[in-house]
């Protein structure tokens, strides 16, 4: 049989294909961009009629109808790897929960068996005459997700781009066991423009930089704030190394600051992940030769990291504490995004010779009330979750400048840490200091 005839042999309707799925199964539905839209709306029209029924997904661009169709959660459990805003929202209404993760080991955990896959449901680009599809814009742990499934349905759709992979970019027809088609636009996300905060902070970060870095930045106003930077400098020959690309990297790549020719590995290709971006993006990563995709158990791998030697990774946070620990996920018990590959980052960075890593946040924040409250606090309380612990995190930035807290004492860090809080703060941060023991006498005041 060719694999034109086995495609045909194996195309069904998306209500067809989801009769798959049995009481108590868990389907996965990937990460990003390769949600598959047609098969999740098929899926809730089974509400009533499975029980138990766990979905495992992250970053969600459009709504998902297993949440939207079952709000009383009937039928389905919806869980995230890690939060997109919409995710965030079905959190905060208690419809969807967070599983915690490394990102490093996120495929791990599928490979180990600790996350089942019954049906894994993914959207691939249309398939080649060799009977091959292209995971296209997720790489992520897509091999390992596949590897682990009792049954594969996949979603194809012409707006996939093809993404060269160094592995796991790819499924064949023989192994899957449906195929519907959809070409709903793949979801996008343009990015936010930065505000006047964003843009103090990524001028406070900027100075680090120097030609030939191979740079992690995360998403958001300040990471696009510094792309700006970036892109109207002198800065030459940088690389790319990054879990998720989003369109602060296209101006990089359209300014000609990335060529990736001084990366140590992977010379002359910028690499990741998992992408969140525009359909502009896209288009400029289809079919690219200077662009890798590869599973996050290699890029958000501290040993890969350790080889790009003048590696800068720079993420945001929401909180610090006086001990220089971070918190980036969650406000008190509020969740808001996830680990993600945030300590990943942090932890190759410092591997790396000359790597540095700089975690980012404004000093303070105005509340909803109008009140405004630091976020460089003497201790955490109440719930806050540590996504990077003391001894893995290194410049800590705010719009009043970058601290490093390696290598040095509680009251040097707790001394470093005030110089940057919000001068409204500084007095009462600093008898926080004094009551927590860790000012030390002749410290200035
Ligand atoms: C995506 C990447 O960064 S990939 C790289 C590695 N991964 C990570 O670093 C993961 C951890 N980091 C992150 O998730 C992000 O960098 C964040 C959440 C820290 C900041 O991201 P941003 O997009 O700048 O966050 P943003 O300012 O929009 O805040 C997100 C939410 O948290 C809330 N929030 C943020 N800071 C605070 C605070 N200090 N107090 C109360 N709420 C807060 C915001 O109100 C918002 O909630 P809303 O959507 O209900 O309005
Ligand atoms: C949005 C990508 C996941 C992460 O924050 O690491």
């Amino acid at each position: 049989m060719s694999v034109y005839e086995e495609y045909k042999k194996k195309l069904v309707s998306a209500d067809e294909a989801v009769k798959l799925v049995k009481d108590g199964d868990w389907v996965d539905y990937s990460q990003t961009c390769t949600f598959p839209k047609a098969l999740d709306a098929a899926l809730a029209k089974r509400k009533g009629e499975v029980k138990d029924v766990k979905i495992r997904s992250a970053i969600s661009m459009q709504p998902i109808q297993v949440v939207e169709q079952d709000p009383e959660q009937e039928s389905f459990t919806f869980n995230v790897w890690h939060c997109s805003g919409l995710d965030r929202k079905y959190v905060d209404q208690g419809k969807a929960f967070y599983t915690p993760m490394l990102f490093r080991y996120n495929g791990s955990y599928y490979t180990k068996g600790y996350a089942p896959v019954n049906v894994a449901m993914l959207t691939v680009a249309p398939m080649d005459k060799n009977g091959n599809f292209n995971f296209g814009l997720t790489n992520c742990c897509m091999q390992e997700i596949v590897d682990a499934a009792d049954h594969i349905i996949l979603e194809v759709n012409e707006t996939m781009p093809i993404i060269y992979g160094l592995e796991g970019d790819h499924i064949n027809i023989k192994d899957v066991d449906y195929v519907v088609e959809n070409n709903d636009p793949v979801g996008t996300a343009p990015a936010g423009d930065p505000g006047e905060i964003d843009r103090q902070i990524a001028n406070q970060i900027f100075p680090y930089l120097y030609d030939g870095i191979t740079l992690q930045i995360g998403i958001g106003g300040m990471p696009n704030a510094l792309g700006g930077l970036i892109a109207e400098s002198d800065l030459k020959d940088l690389g790319m190394h990054t879990e998720l690309i989003s369109d602060g990297y296209l101006k990089l790549y359209q300014s000609g600051k990335l060529t990736n020719k001084k990366k140590p590995i992977n010379t002359g290709k910028g690499v990741f992940s998992i992408c969140n971006g525009s359909r502009e993006l896209y288009d400029y990563m289809d079919h690219n030769f200077d662009i890798m995709s590869a599973p996050m158990s290699y890029v958000n791998n501290p040993g890969t990291i350790k080889a790009l030697d003048h590696f800068v990774s720079i993420n945001g946070c929401i909180k610090a504490d006086l001990y220089g620990q971070v918190c980036s996920e969650t406000v008190g018990t509020r969740h808001i995004s996830g680990t993600g590959g945030q300590l990943d980052f942090a932890t190759g960075a410092l591997e790396a010779e000359h790597g540095q890593s700089f975690l980012a946040m404004p000093s303070s924040r105005v509340g909803k009330d109008g009140v405004r409250v630091s976020n460089i606090i003497p201790h955490f309380t109440g719930g806050d979750v540590i996504t990077t612990p003391r001894t893995s995190v290194q410049y800590i930035a705010t719009e009043y400048g970058c601290v490093n807290m390696q290598g040095v004492p509680t009251w040097e860090r707790a001394e470093r840490l005030i110089s940057v809080a919000h001068p409204d703060f500084r007095d009462d941060l600093i008898k926080a200091a004094e009551e927590q023991k860790i000012w030390r006498a002749s410290n200035k005041r």
